[in-house]
């Protein structure tokens, strides 16, 4: 079987599926869940890392090496490749070396980098600030410079449209692809046909990120495939219902003494065994234990 790395199954599945719905994943289980569902490509949001690994807001308070161990893990339970947030690559052009160079021995087949200030924000909260041009640039080459693997994909998001419009935001992009980068990921976009000026522009795949309580609405598939978006992010859609559930649990028996009354939300046992092919792994405990009975 020929080998095909994670940044050109990454390739591949945004020229086959378009556009391609990416679906954020926290833990290496939830991969497996999007996986068996017939997802192409997952996600590691840098904002589900600091909340739920880390019990953090998302402002670059986590390291790479946070980001990393949750990479490792969830790589090493999928055969589908992963993009990941790495907020601004985490300092200068040396750091941002080390953290492609990283990820990309951790088989992660993408990362986004953000032209964000190093006391970042999510991008669809206020007062976001931007580096220059200039210093996005730079850190932009840095990272096509680290890279050990081609294919290795590497995506420039903009944070720019709050502060400085479209236009700019625009250049911006043109720069970032000019200085290397694969594909670009407009944020906190407003609407579609601003998407469609993007794509036109910058020449190459583009990432909308389509998660909920923000400043972009919830377009539908068939909405940004009309304008010409390549790939759709749900960055945080599971792990937002995963918290939700969680507390109305903790509540619940908090409240009532019973679990009773949210037995329903709940993922059933066998569930649970399904999505870890748990049985194959009985079975072959099972046959082990037989084979060592005969001898
Ligand atoms: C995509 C994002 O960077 C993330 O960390 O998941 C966040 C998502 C969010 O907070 O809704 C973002 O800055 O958009
Ligand atoms: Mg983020």
């Amino acid at each position: 079987m020929t080998y095909i790395t994670p940044g050109q199954r990454f390739r591949n599945a945004v020229q086959e599926e378009q556009p391609l719905q990416v679906v954020g994943t926290l833990t290496a289980y939830t991969a497996r869940m999007a996986e068996a569902v017939g997802y192409k490509a997952l996600y590691i949001s840098g904002g589900a890392v600091a909340a739920n690994s880390l019990g953090l807001p998302d402002l670059g308070i986590s390291t790479m090496e946070d980001v990393l161990i949750d990479a490792n893990r969830i790589t090493n339970a999928t055969e589908l490749p992963v993009l990941v947030d790495i907020d601004t690559g985490w300092g200068g052009a040396f750091n941002i070396a080390r953290t492609i160079k990283s990820f990309i021995k951790a088989g992660v087949a993408a990362v986004h980098m953000e032209d964000q200030t190093g006391t970042k924000r999510c991008g669809h909260r206020p007062n976001k600030a931007v580096v220059s041009k200039e210093e996005m640039v730079d850190r932009i080459k840095a990272a096509v410079d680290a890279r050990t693997d081609d294919s290795f994909v590497i995506m420039a998001r903009s944070d720019a449209l709050a502060s400085e419009g479209l236009e700019r935001m625009i250049e911006r992009c043109q720069a970032y692809v000019e200085a290397g980068a694969d594909m670009v990921f407009p944020e906190a976009i407003t609407s579609l046909n601003m998407y469609k000026k993007v794509r036109e522009a910058v020449g190459v795949p583009i990432l909308a990120n389509i998660t909920e309580f923000g400043q972009t609405p919830l377009f539908t598939r068939d909405e940004l495939a009309s304008a010409d978006v390549d790939i759709i992010l749900y960055c945080c859609g599971a792990y937002r219902a995963m918290n939700a559930a969680a507390l109305k649990v903790y509540q619940e028996i908090r409240e009532q003494g019973t679990q009773q009354g949210v037995i329903d939300i709940m993922q059933s046992r066998a569930d649970l065994y399904h999505y870890l092919n748990y049985h194959s792994y009985e079975q072959k405990l099972d046959e082990l234990y037989q084979a060592a009975k005969a001898k």
